[in-house]
């Protein structure tokens, strides 16, 4: 892999006083890739995330963006700094339009026409977003609200974006156009890290799998040699690797 934008190193995290979730978890994001963690249910896949994205100070271990320590930022500074994260199910706000769901992404920005600009490349990036401007967002469908969860997070046009089971709910034709969508944030040249309970597809869109197992990454590679191990295929993905 060419260097990576973020990482998340030798992280031991935990909720509360019970036993840490992770236990030395390490894992790299270049720019313009993806990076898909799978594992199963409980494998601490989601906690990743909240870490990465400073919702969950760790224990020990430290994130790094482009080079520079960030791991005490906290959420807010390290969303400042380029790391979004989209929360697993949904988040948008039903009664408000799409507009306003996805103006809330940039609230910080002062600068008005920089916020219009901003609207006006998010409704290129997601069609159906520019579409449903003016409607209220609750009136779309689950596949249409996600790619307004993308939009709003694209509006401080950051670095790393972090997906928590974006598929979550849908069903096979839209996970294929919410998947098209990750690819596009890619060709974009965001750092992906997506965590998907749909392994295999997640897997055919990633350019990198890790497998989490007890709370560290147990096998990481090009998510194709994933996708062709038959013990992986048995373990993680429900089945034999699908003949090429
Ligand atoms: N807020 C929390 N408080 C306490 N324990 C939690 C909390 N969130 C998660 N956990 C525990 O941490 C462990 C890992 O959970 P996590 O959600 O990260 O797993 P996951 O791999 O994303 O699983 P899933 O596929 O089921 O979402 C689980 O044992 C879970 O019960």
């Amino acid at each position: 892999m060419s260097d990576p934008l973020f990482s998340v190193r030798d992280v031991v995290a935990g909720y509360g006083r019970a036993a840490p979730v992770l236990r030395g978890l390490s894992v790299d994001v270049a720019a313009g890739s993806i990076v898909c963690l799978v594992g199963p249910n409980g494998a601490g896949k989601s906690t990743v995330l909240k870490v990465a994205s400073g919702l969950l100070p760790p224990r020990s271990g430290s994130l790094v963006l482009s080079g520079e320590d960030v791991t005490r930022l906290g959420p807010q500074r390290l969303l400042a700094r380029g790391v979004a994260h989209v929360l697993q199910g949904h988040s948008v706000f039903p009664e408000m339009t799409v507009e306003e769901n996805v103006r809330l992404g940039a609230y910080t920005v002062r600068d008005s026409s920089l916020v219009a600009s901003r609207c006006a490349r998010v409704r290129e990036i997601f069609p159906v977003v520019g579409e449903r401007w003016r409607s209220p967002a609750g009136l779309l469908s689950g596949g249409q609200q996600k790619q307004v969860e993308f939009a709003r997070a694209l509006m401080l046009e950051p670095a790393v974006i972090l997906l928590d089971e974006p598929s979550m709910g849908l069903d096979p034709k839209t996970t294929a156009v919410v998947f098209e969508q990750i690819g596009r944030m890619r060709s974009l040249g965001l750092a992906v890290l997506l965590v998907e309970q749909n392994a295999r597809r997640a897997l055919e869109l990633a350019d990198v799998g890790c497998v989490l197992d007890l709370g560290r990454v147990h096998i990481s590679g090009p998510a194709r040699s994933l996708l062709a191990d038959p013990k992986l295929a048995a373990l993680y993905l429900g089945g034999t690797p699908h003949p090429s």
